[in-house]
């Protein structure tokens, strides 16, 4: 390519990026009238409602289905993610407490879906993170429910039996593990390594393999992993690439997770009810009487009305013992007319039935 060439498309995308500029600072005006609307049209006593996930889930669908290329569809819904994320901290800042510290992949799921332009709060521990959210410090919490390669969260199933908490969206993250070093770190005389149990467990079958000798210790994330590895010579960590990035540590080995669709399932959870959209999955919390046949019970109107369920996890009930409650995640709006039917029916079998909420899928 000529050097006159490269000027010239410099030239258009100089042009381009100005047109761009002009759009989204329209499009940023527009979110400033839409805040001037809420607030106004409210009645006595009322707070406008800013943030809509069931507005964004449209949005972004709108994006990917008219995104053409070359940019791939999650790229550019990644793009507008962004965009949106701005405009509505100029109605709002939204507050956002996620399991921490900095670096988790928990902060990687509350910036994918809320994107970056939230004020966002590191917090020790799930339970934290519903405390906040119930005390109103913050507007919402993001925590991890479940993982493809080992399964259920049961720390924050048991913080759903403790907090009254209304689910208002997911999103799912592909959890890529690395094994980590600092530069003190003296790489054949590793003796311990750190990372959360969940992680630990997702790389069994490689640390058997190549570490099969070496202290293995869990501590409360990966990110806390990484950070106690700055400073030892003799140990490493198992975190993602937002810990290594943040605590400059070295990948000693890459994607170290013993499957390769290693994916965890996040929560974002608030006060806020949201409305339909046509594409909604719904979480409950049902406890049935301790009797032979009780689960097959629960199980039928779901299966006779057609119902998709795409989960459905036992815990230990916390109010007596030997009694359990089911966690069920299915597919539609607890508004839509035959989901209200199929909950009342489980209503009339069940000791206790609570819905946790309904929420757009996950979008990206
Ligand atoms: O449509 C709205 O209600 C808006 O507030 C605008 C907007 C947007 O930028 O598109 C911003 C924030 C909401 O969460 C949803 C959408």
């Amino acid at each position: 390519m000529s050097e006159q060439e490269l000027k010239a498309l410099r030239v258009r995308i100089d042009s381009l990026d100005e047109k761009i500029l002009e759009l989204i600072s329209d499009r940023a005006r527009c979110a400033e009238e839409v805040a001037r609307v809420k607030t106004a049209s409210l009645a006595e006593g009322e707070k406008p409602v800013f943030y809509r996930p069931e507005r964004e889930a449209a949005v972004l669908k709108r994006v990917m289905e008219r995104n053409k290329g070359p940019l791939g569809n999650e790229e550019m819904a990644r793009l507008f993610r962004e965009i949106m994320s701005s405009c509505l901290a100029l109605e709002e800042p939204l507050k956002v407490a996620y399991l921490g510290p900095e670096g988790t992949f928990t902060q990687a799921a509350a910036m994918k879906h809320f994107g970056h332009a939230v004020v966002s709060r590191p917090m020790a521990a799930i339970d934290e993170v519903f405390r906040e959210v119930a005390a109103g410090a913050v507007n919402f919490g993001v925590v991890p429910v479940e993982n493809s390669t080992e399964g259920a969260v049961s720390h924050t199933l048991d913080s759903f039996l403790e907090h009254d908490m209304v689910i208002c969206g997911e999103v799912e993250l592909r959890i890529h593990h690395h094994l980590l070093v600092g530069e003190s770190t003296k790489t054949n005389s590793i003796t311990r390594i750190y990372s959360h149990a969940q992680s630990l467990a997702q790389c069994r079958k490689w640390l058997d393999a190549h570490y099969p000798n070496v202290e293995r210790v869990a501590v409360s994330s990966n990110a806390e992993a990484a950070k106690r590895v700055k400073g030892e010579w003799n140990s490493a960590a198992i975190a993602g690439d937002m810990a290594a990035n943040l605590y400059g540590l070295t990948r000693l080995a890459e994607k170290i997770e013993d499957r390769p669709d290693n994916s965890t399932r996040f929560l974002m959870i608030g006060q806020q009810e949201v409305p339909p959209t046509g594409d909604d999955k719904t979480s409950i919390i049902v406890s049935m009487s301790n009797k032979p046949g009780a689960l097959h019970e629960l199980l039928v109107p779901f299966h006779e009305n057609g119902i998709d369920l795409t989960r459905i996890e036992t815990r230990p009930s916390r109010s007596g013992k030997w009694t359990y409650v089911f966690f069920i995640d299915f597919v539609g709006h607890h508004r839509d007319p035959l989901i209200k039917a199929v909950l009342e029916k489980i209503s009339q079998e069940a000791v206790a039935l609570k819905v946790l909420g309904s929420y757009p899928k996950a979008v990206l």
